[in-house]
């Protein structure tokens, strides 16, 4: 087993930064930490510098996903793994690694192209409390990492086995999304139900990524959040439901780069000693009601 442990941080390029300068604080309640002479937007959810970050792009994607080890022992055991299946991966220069605000880091693809930068040692401002902007609680993140990333994959079988096999993550459950009839499968990296979720669905049209998942508290705070979605204007793309799977509570807001935010609540976390790996026929026990976004215009 390799040494990923928990999702640290997502990078993504976006055209709109300015869209997203009102988005990220005012409809998610994440905190602007800050922003960079090109225009690229640091966006903290808790102590870490930096959770989210927007580049500004021509087009609007998933750019890199920072997975975060324990210790320079537990990275020195991702190497490991990935010399072992041959996979070839970069060094990142510690004062680049530090500009991104980490001890230690290596880069490499996935199947899909998603740059993955597997590290440890990220830094925390703990001088510098997460202050939110909405005036809520900080995130559930900690020993669970940041949330989780839905991608879509025309190489869904290929992608499981890199996950899986190569990086260790541990496979939670499957289900079959009903409507679209595709195979959706989930993967932990710790106790959260999922750090990563594939989607056997090729992103023909736009971005790779479908969603994010950002945790709260308590149920009130996804309802202060489903207000602030609702009052901005934004589009909720998939309404309140609760998932079969990971029985988490949760709305779908639809960002300015065309993919979503699932804000939710509620979510299991799994003890790897009593857990069975489990596959269901649908996604949601309640809910979840689908709602076609405005016209948006495809990135790619
Ligand atoms: C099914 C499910 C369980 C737990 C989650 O955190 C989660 O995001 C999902 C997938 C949600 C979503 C869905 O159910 C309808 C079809 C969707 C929109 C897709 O096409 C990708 C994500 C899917
Ligand atoms: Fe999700």
């Amino acid at each position: 087993m390799s040494g990923i442990d928990t999702l640290g941080y997502i990078g993504f390029t976006a055209r709109d930064i300015s869209a997203w300068k009102k988005f990220a604080p005012e409809v998610l309640g994440l905190q602007i930490g800050h922003e960079l002479e090109d225009g690229t937007l640091v966006l903290r959810a808790d102590l870490h510098q930096r959770r989210i970050i927007i580049h500004p792009g021509d087009h609007d994607d998933v750019a890199y996903v920072g997975w975060e080890c324990r210790s320079a022992e537990d990275l020195e055991r991702v190497r490991d793994s990935l010399r072992a299946a041959g996979v070839a991966f970069e060094e990142v220069p510690v004062e680049q690694a530090q500009g991104c605000a980490v001890r230690e880091m290596i880069r490499f693809p996935d199947l899909d192209g998603v740059t993955i930068e597997a590290h440890y040692g990220p830094t925390l401002l703990a001088n510098q409390p997460f202050v939110s902007p909405v005036g809520a609680r900080p995130f559930l993140t900690q020993e669970q990492g940041l949330g989780h990333l839905v991608l879509a994959t025309s190489r869904y079988q290929e992608q499981n086995d890199f996950y899986q096999r190569v990086l260790g993550f541990k496979r939670t459950d499957s289900l079959i999304i009903p409507g679209i009839n595709c195979e959706a499968m989930f993967m932990r990296v710790n106790e959260r139900h999922h750090s990563l979720a594939i989607v056997d669905m090729p992103p023909s049209h736009g971005p790779r990524v479908h969603h994010i998942l950002l945790e709260m508290n308590s149920l009130d705070e996804v309802g202060f959040a489903y207000s602030r979605a609702k009052a901005a204007g934004a589009h909720i793309l998939i309404d309140l439901g609760r998932h079969v799977n990971d029985n988490m509570f949760s709305f779908y807001v639809l960002t300015p780069s065309g993919w979503s935010v699932e804000i939710g609540w509620g979510g299991i976390q799994i003890d790897d000693e009593t857990w069975h790996v489990t596959h269901y026929p649908t996604n949601s026990s309640w809910g979840h009601e689908f709602r076609m976004p405005p016209a948006f215009q495809a990135s790619k």
